[in-house]
């Protein structure tokens, strides 16, 4: 079972151009990186698949379950571009709040989150207001929020923006946990930090899928004697000159 987007046209307000048109797409298992200019729908894509916004038209699927019931809602957790803290709310209690609002039971979530803050290396924030952390901090508790309850399907949008170095690495060594019980779907315009450890790359321009297929099947757009280190990058670049070139 997969998160399934079929013939789906979105677009913000009825006035404007649909962001994505009839428009299909089928999570593969594993981890999907999302790579794309900006303006080319990821965020719109995951906001989708999240259910955090409807189609004008079209299916968005998982299972048997639509993207319009509760049961769908539960099934995925999203971590949006920007999260805002919240003054009132510890680290804990946001990530529990998070759980609760999932449907998750108050001692459930209670009890989940600690886990999921440790899981990002923050227990020794647990009890810090969300309105004193830095910005790469408030990103691991979007990355937290989105870990604390048993969703089987992770939409992160650009969660590792601002990430240090070292907590790069804490979240992809996560992922790498993860990805054989969930479905990932990540965006991110650090081309080269991820196709690597990713199972399948999906590229977006305008909309329009240029690319949906495993890493290997992407890293082959590269030009011939393509720098190993740079295979990711070139591949990304040909890609969207191919389609400049249209
Ligand atoms: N709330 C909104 N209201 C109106 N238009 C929007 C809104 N959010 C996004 N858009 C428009 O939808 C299009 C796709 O935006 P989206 O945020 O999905 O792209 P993105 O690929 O995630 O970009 P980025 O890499 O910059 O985050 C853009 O043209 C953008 O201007």
């Amino acid at each position: 079972m997969t998160v399934e987007l079929t013939a789906c046209t979105y677009a913000y307000g009825r006035r404007k151009a649909p962001v994505l048109e009839d428009f299909n797409y089928q999570l593969p298992e594993g981890l999907t990186i999302l790579l794309g200019p900006n303006g080319a729908g990821k965020s719109t894509l995951l906001k989708l698949a999240a259910a955090v916004v409807q189609p004008r038209s079209g299916d968005i699927t998982f299972g048997r379950l639509s993207s319009r019931s509760k049961a769908y809602r539960t099934t995925v957790a999203w971590m949006p571009q920007n999260i805002s803290a919240m003054p009132s709310l510890t680290v804990r209690e946001y990530v529990a709040y998070v759980g609760w609002l999932k449907g998750m039971s108050r001692s459930d979530a209670w009890d989940r989150s600690a886990e999921a803050v440790a899981s990002v290396e923050l227990t020794d924030k647990s009890d810090a207001k969300t309105d004193q952390l830095s910005g790469g901090q408030l990103r691991r508790v979007g990355v937290a929020s989105a870990l604390v309850h048993d969703a089987r399907v992770l939409l992160l949008d650009e969660p590792t923006a601002g990430m240090d170095p070292h907590q790069r690495r804490v979240f992809h060594n996560l992922l790498n946990g993860l990805t054989d019980r969930v479905q990932v779907l990540l965006s991110t315009h650090d081309v080269t930090d991820l196709a690597e450890e990713a199972d399948h790359v999906a590229v977006l321009h305008g909309g329009s899928l240029l690319h949906s297929g495993t890493t290997p099947s992407f890293l082959a757009h590269a030009p011939q004697g393509s720098a190993p280190a740079r295979l990711a990058e070139e591949a990304y670049t040909s890609l969207l000159g191919s389609r400049a070139s249209i």
